[in-house]
C-alpha cells in the first residue's frame, strides 16, 4: 500500500471544495489526512469526521486507478457515505462509486461476500432469509406431508394439542427451536420436547437443512448463526484476496459495529495488506441493543484522535463533555461565544410551553433565519408507551410517519427488487407491507379502531387475523419468481394486491385503475407535494420550520438549533438518569443508565448556535442547582 504524500496544496484544495470558505482543517485532522497506513480515529462529535473522510476520499479519487487495479471500500450503517459524496464531492462521484470501489453498509457487504456464499455453498442456489410465519409455514407443511417427518409431527401435534400455550398450530411451529443443547425445544417451555438425539430433534434438524438445500430459505433470526459459522470458516486466502483488492478500507461509525461486524471485518481486510481505518466515537454508541452485548468499542493505543469540534461553542462543549466516558474534554474552533446552553424547566401541565419556550429562545439569539434547521428531538417516540415522549411535546407529531419513498409505486417495487436480490425475503415483505399501506391509504381503508392510516405493525396484525394463508403463500411465490426484476415484481405485486383485495370486494377488477397517478408514475422522482410536511411545526410568527424526529433519526446530522426533549422509559426519564453524570446520585445497574449517557451525548452535541432542553420541574428540582451556573435557566412553570 502506498504512504501517499499529501503537500499543503493538497489540504489547500481539499479544505476549499469541503471546508466553509475561508476554513481550515485543524491540525489533528490533517494528521488524519495525511495518514495512509492501517489506524484507528477516535473522534468527537462534530469534528469533522465525516468531513475528514470525505477529504481522504477526494485525495485518494486524484490519485486513480490504483496499482493493480485496486479499490477502495467505505463501510458505514446507513447509505449517508453514498449521499455524501453524491452531495459534497459531486465531480469525484462517478469515480468513487464505480468499480472497482465499493462503498455502502457494512451489513450488505458482510451479506454479500461472506454469508450468502457460504450459504450458495451449501444449497446450490440463492438463499432467501425469511421471516419466522413464512418459514413456519414451510415447516408445517413438510411436517404434516412427508413421512420421513412423521415422528416430529407427531411430537409436535401432540404437544400442541396438550400445551395449549398456542392457538394455532402455525404458532406453536413458528416457537420451534433447537437449544443450544441440541434439544428440540418450544417457546418457553423449559422441558424439551425431544432430548439432544432423539428421531423427532434429528428429523427437525433435517427439516431445517433441507428447506436451506432445497427452497433455499433461512429463517430471519438463525441468520446471525449462519454469518457467525461463515466467518469462523472463512478461508485464510479470502483476507489476502480482499485485502489485495482493496487497498484502503474506511468504516465510519465503527462504534456501532456489532460483535459480528468486527470480526466479520476483522478476518476480511488484514491491516498488514490493506490500510483500514475504523473511525469512530465509543461515545456516541446507540445502536446496539439492551441485549447486544457488544462491548464498547476501545481505539488501539496508537489511535489517532480529533479532539476539536469545529461544531458548537466552548459553552456546549462544556456541558456535553461531561457525558463522555474517558477523556473528558473538547476543544472548539469556536472557542466562547458567551451564548450558554438554555434549559427550558417545565411542570407537567404547561408542556405545551416548552414549544413557545424554544421560539422564544431562538429570537432572543437573533437566530431568525428560516432557512436554518432547527430540531426538536427525543429518545422515543413510540406512541403506545405510557411517560413522556416526543409526542406529549406537540400532540401532531406521527412516531410512525413515512419516509419519502413510500410515496412512489415504483421507489417501493425497486426496493422489494433490491431485498429479494440480497435475499432478504424478510426486508421485501416489510416493503409490501409498507406498500399494501399505501394503497389502503389511497383507497380510504382505515384502521377500525384507531381510524387511522394502517401502520405496518397494524397491517401485519390485519393480515395475520384474517389472509394469512393468501398472503404467506404471495410472500412465498415472491421467493420464487425466477428471474429478479422490476417486471416480474410489478406483475406479482399487482396480481396479489388486487387477489386479496378481491377477498372482501369479489367484483373488483383492478384496483391499480384507481390509485393516484403521481404514486405510480415510473420516474424515480418522489412526489413532494403528497409529503404533506409530516412532523414539521412551522413556527407561527417567523415561519421557521421546526423538525420533530428521533435522536437515533438525526444521529451525524449538523443543526442550527436543537431542541432536547426529556422521555421516559421503562419508569425514569433519560435527563433522570444522566444526573449522576453531572454529579447528582449515582447510576444503577440497568444499561439504561449509560444508553441515556450516550443519546444525550449524541442529541445534544447537534446544534452549531444553540442548544435548549426541555427538562420536567421534577427532574430539575433533584438536579439541585447543578445546572444553573452553565446553563440559562428559563422557568416555564409560572
Ligand atoms: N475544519 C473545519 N472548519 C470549519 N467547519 C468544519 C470543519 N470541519 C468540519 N466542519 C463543519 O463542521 C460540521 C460537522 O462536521 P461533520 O458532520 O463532518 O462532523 P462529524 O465528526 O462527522 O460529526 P458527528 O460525529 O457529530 O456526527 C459540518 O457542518 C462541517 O461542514
Amino acid at each position: 500500500m502506498m504512504e501517499w504524500q499529501i503537500s499543503d496544496q493538497d489540504i489547500q484544495a481539499v479544505e476549499e471544495i469541503l471546508l466553509p470558505h475561508g476554513a481550515q482543517f485543524p491540525e489533528d485532522a490533517t494528521n488524519v489526512i495525511r495518514c495512509w497506513h492501517s489506524t484507528d480515529v477516535a473522534a468527537c462529535p462534530g469534528s469533522g469526521k465525516t468531513t475528514v473522510l470525505l477529504a481522504k476520499l477526494k485525495l485518494l479519487a486524484d490519485r486513480m486507478p490504483l496499482e493493480n487495479g485496486a479499490g477502495i471500500c467505505v463501510l458505514s450503517h446507513t447509505n449517508v457515505a453514498v449521499n455524501e459524496i453524491k452531495n459534497r464531492l459531486s465531480d469525484y462521484a462517478d469515480r468513487l462509486l464505480s468499480y472497482p470501489n465499493y462503498i455502502g453498509t457494512i451489513q450488505s457487504f458482510i451479506d454479500r461476500f461472506v454469508t450468502m456464499p457460504y450459504l450458495r455453498n451449501i444449497s446450490g442456489q440463492n438463499v432467501q432469509v425469511v421471516d419466522s410465519l413464512t418459514f413456519a409455514q414451510q415447516v408445517l407443511s413438510k411436517m404434516q406431508h412427508d413421512a420421513k417427518y412423521s415422528a416430529l409431527d407427531y411430537v409436535t401435534k401432540n404437544n400442541f394439542e396438550t400445551g395449549k400455550q398456542f392457538s394455532e398450530r402455525i404458532n406453536h411451529t413458528q416457537a420451534l427451536y433447537i437449544r443450544d443443547d441440541g434439544a428440540l425445544c418450544i417457546g418457553r417451555q423449559q422441558k424439551p420436547l425431544a432430548g439432544a438425539g432423539k428421531t423427532s430433534a434429528e428429523q427437525y434438524k433435517k427439516l431445517l437443512v433441507e428447506l436451506l438445500e432445497d427452497e433455499g430459505m433461512i429463517r430471519y433470526q438463525d441468520a446471525y448463526v449462519y454469518a457467525s459459522t461463515a466467518i469462523g470458516e472463512l478461508p485464510a486466502e479470502y483476507a489476502d484476496l480482499f485485502s489485495s483488492r482493496f487497498q484502503y478500507v474506511f468504516i465510519d461509525e465503527y462504534q456501532d459495529c456489532n460483535n459480528l461486524q468486527r470480526q466479520a471485518i476483522d478476518a476480511i481486510f488484514d491491516p498488514q495488506k490493506c490500510a483500514v481505518f475504523k473511525i469512530g466515537d465509543s461515545d456516541q454508541a446507540i445502536y446496539n441493543s439492551a441485549e447486544d452485548t457488544t462491548p464498547d468499542w476501545m481505539p488501539q493505543p496508537d489511535f489517532l484522535p480529533i479532539i476539536t469540534s469545529c461544531r458548537f461553542n466552548q459553552e456546549i462543549a462544556n456541558v456535553i463533555c461531561k457525558l463522555k466516558k474517558g477523556e473528558k474534554n473538547i476543544v472548539t474552533l469556536a472557542g466562547a461565544t458567551g451564548v450558554k446552553p438554555v434549559l427550558l424547566v417545565f411542570s407537567p401541565e404547561n408542556i405545551d410551553r416548552v414549544i413557545g419556550g424554544f421560539i422564544s429562545a431562538l429570537d432572543r439569539h437573533e437566530l431568525y433565519d428560516n432557512n436554518g434547521i432547527y430540531k426538536a428531538i427525543g429518545a422515543v417516540k413510540r406512541e403506545d408507551l405510557s411517560g413522556l415522549k416526543i409526542g406529549s411535546y406537540w400532540t401532531e407529531f406521527d412516531g410512525s410517519a413515512n419516509k419519502k419513498n413510500e410515496y412512489s409505486y415504483w421507489v417501493l417495487v425497486d426496493e422489494i427488487v433490491q431485498y429479494l436480490l440480497e435475499g432478504k425475503l424478510y426486508k421485501a415483505e416489510q416493503s409490501v407491507r409498507r406498500l399494501l399501506c399505501r394503497v389502503f391509504h389511497y383507497i380510504s381503508i382505515k384502521h377500525p379502531i384507531s381510524g387511522k392510516d394502517y401502520t405496518i405493525v397494524a397491517m401485519k396484525n390485519a393480515l395475520d387475523e384474517k389472509y394469512r394463508g393468501q398472503y404467506r403463500q404471495w410472500i412465498y411465490e415472491m421467493s420464487r419468481i425466477k428471474t429478479i426484476d422490476r417486471h416480474s415484481v410489478d406483475q406479482l405485486l399487482r396480481q396479489k394486491i388486487n387477489e386479496l383485495l378481491r377477498i372482501g370486494n369479489p367484483s373488483l377488477t383492478d384496483i391499480f385503475t384507481v390509485l393516484p397517478a403521481f404514486f405510480l408514475e415510473e420516474s424515480t422522482s418522489v412526489n413532494h407535494a403528497d409529503i404533506a410536511e409530516k412532523n414539521v411545526l412551522i413556527d407561527p410568527i417567523r415561519g421557521r420550520r421546526i423538525i420533530f424526529d428521533t435522536i437515533h433519526g438525526v444521529k451525524g446530522e449538523t443543526h442550527d438549533a436543537t431542541l432536547y426533549l426529556e422521555t421516559d422509559r421503562q419508569g425514569a426519564s433519560d435527563l433522570n438518569r444522566i444526573l449522576p453524570y453531572f454529579g447528582i446520585g449515582r447510576c444503577g445497574s440497568s444499561s439504561l443508565y449509560d444508553s441515556s449517557r450516550k443519546l444525550a451525548y449524541v442529541g445534544m452535541s447537534r446544534p452549531k448556535k444553540l442548544l435548549c432542553v426541555a427538562m420536567q420541574a421534577e427532574t430539575y428540582e433533584k438536579s439541585k442547582g447543578v445546572f444553573d451556573a452553565d446553563w440559562e435557566v428559563v422557568d416555564l412553570r409560572g
